[in-house]
């Protein structure tokens, strides 16, 4: 419910959070453009908070007054102008005690008086599951607060769809595609890791588009066996190539996720490699030729496709808004055609996984493709 009590709004900041997605340069544009159709100030705080948690960092000024001018063509463009962190929580931050360890320290009452110093009455925070917990507990303490959801993983709830999945899934299909023409040339297996640590919606939808014969997901524990199978199946049918769809963070049935680098103080676990195992198994098992190709941060580039960029225009508007008629605690949300507001309690510390009874999953069985069961 909107608190009609609240005191009027002079001032706003924005913030984007965690790994960049296409997009994020489109919010903050309409997020300020909207704001100053109200006469309200907005400034951006650099990555993420750090802007005001590390101003050491920062002899420029940890952030940035925006205006229309400021803003201009940025809709179409990548990245985020404010720059982004996914190692800051500021309920966790990370520091170096003397002896060289990290621990982790709450600074989120700093950040909170970093706010009343700036005279900053509410802020539009962009990110996904981990900056939304955050916003979450901002709000619980007493800020104002907006979310607005971002991520190339699709793996936030309460929302049709996420902004940045869509640029991601049609560049991962775009590669994909291309993959075909030169493993059918050379009669190979290729297997295409992409990024999707505990949800595996663009390998699923990147496969599914591009036709791949396998798709394995972080939500479906594979055995190697059953994809062998399907390679030998083609081959008796005179389909002598194959493409497998990795998520990196799909594991084997008897095994583990796949880490680069384990999670420390102020930091998540790094996956990948799961794309060379799949590959090297698969050409024991076949005898066949087998190639790995990593899309990793590449799904993260590129300008953002019509489809997010319409869903970022709206998502930050719809923030700006959502102040503007005294909501805070909640999160924009595509609710197909429109954008809604749903609680943010409802999305803080959740996931939204691929369903395995969904009509996605069970389309792919539909089209024949090898889930890895
Ligand atoms: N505004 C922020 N300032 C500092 N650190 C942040 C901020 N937002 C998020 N983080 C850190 O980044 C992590 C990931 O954030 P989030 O889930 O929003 O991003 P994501 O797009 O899902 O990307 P990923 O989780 O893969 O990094 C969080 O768990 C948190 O530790
Ligand atoms: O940029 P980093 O720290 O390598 O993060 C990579 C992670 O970020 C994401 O791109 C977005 O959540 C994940 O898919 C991936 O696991
Ligand atoms: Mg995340």
């Amino acid at each position: 419910m909107p608190d009609a009590t609240l005191s009027p709004i002079r001032r706003i900041a924005i913030s984007t959070g965690g790994g960049d997605a296409p997009g994020l340069n489109a919010v903050i544009r309409a997020a300020t453009l909207a704001a100053h159709r109200r006469g309200w100030e907005i400034i951006g705080i650099r990555d993420g908070y750090d802007g005001l948690l590390r101003p050491e960092n920062y002899p420029q000024g940890g952030t940035l007054t925006l205006t229309p001018e400021r803003v201009e063509g940025l809709a179409s463009m990548g990245g985020t102008l404010l720059g982004s962190t996914n190692k800051g929580n500021p309920f966790r931050f990370p520091v170096r005690d003397v002896g060289g360890t990290l621990r982790e320290v709450d600074r989120s009452k700093q950040l909170l008086d970093a706010f009343k110093r700036m005279r900053i009455d509410a802020l539009v925070a962009v990110g996904g599951d981990g900056s939304l917990t955050i916003a979450d507990g901002l709000a619980e303490q007493g800020l104002r607060v907006v979310g607005v959801p971002k991520t190339i993983d699709n793996d936030l709830d309460r929302t049709f769809t996420t902004f940045g999945f869509d640029t991601a899934v049609s560049f991962a299909t775009d590669c994909i595609d291309r993959l075909h023409a030169t493993a059918a040339s050379h009669h190979r297996i290729i297997v295409v890791e992409v990024m999707g640590r505990y949800a595996g919606w663009i390998a699923l939808h990147a496969g599914m588009a591009a036709s791949a014969h396998a798709i394995l997901l972080p939500e479906l524990p594979f055995d190697i066996d059953a994809v062998a199978e399907t390679i030998a199946g083609r081959e008796a049918m005179g389909e002598a190539y194959s493409i497998v769809v990795v998520a990196e963070g799909a594991m084997p049935r008897d095994g583990h996720r796949s880490l680069r680098a384990a999670a420390e103080a102020g930091h998540a676990e790094r996956l990948g490699g799961i794309g060379e195992q799949v590959a090297n198994a698969l050409a024991a098992a076949t005898g066949k030729d087998a190639r790995c190709v990593v899309l990793g941060h590449l799904l993260r580039g590129g300008s953002p496709s019509a489809f997010d960029r319409t869903a970022a225009l709206r998502f930050g508007a719809a923030a700006v808004r959502a102040l503007a008629d005294g909501h805070s605690g909640v999160m924009v949300a595509l609710a197909f055609p429109d954008v809604n507001l749903v609680p943010l309690a409802d999305v803080a510390g959740r996931i939204k996984c691929v369903r395995l009874d969904g009509d996605t999953i069970q389309t792919a069985r539909d089209l024949g493709i090898c889930l890895g069961d």
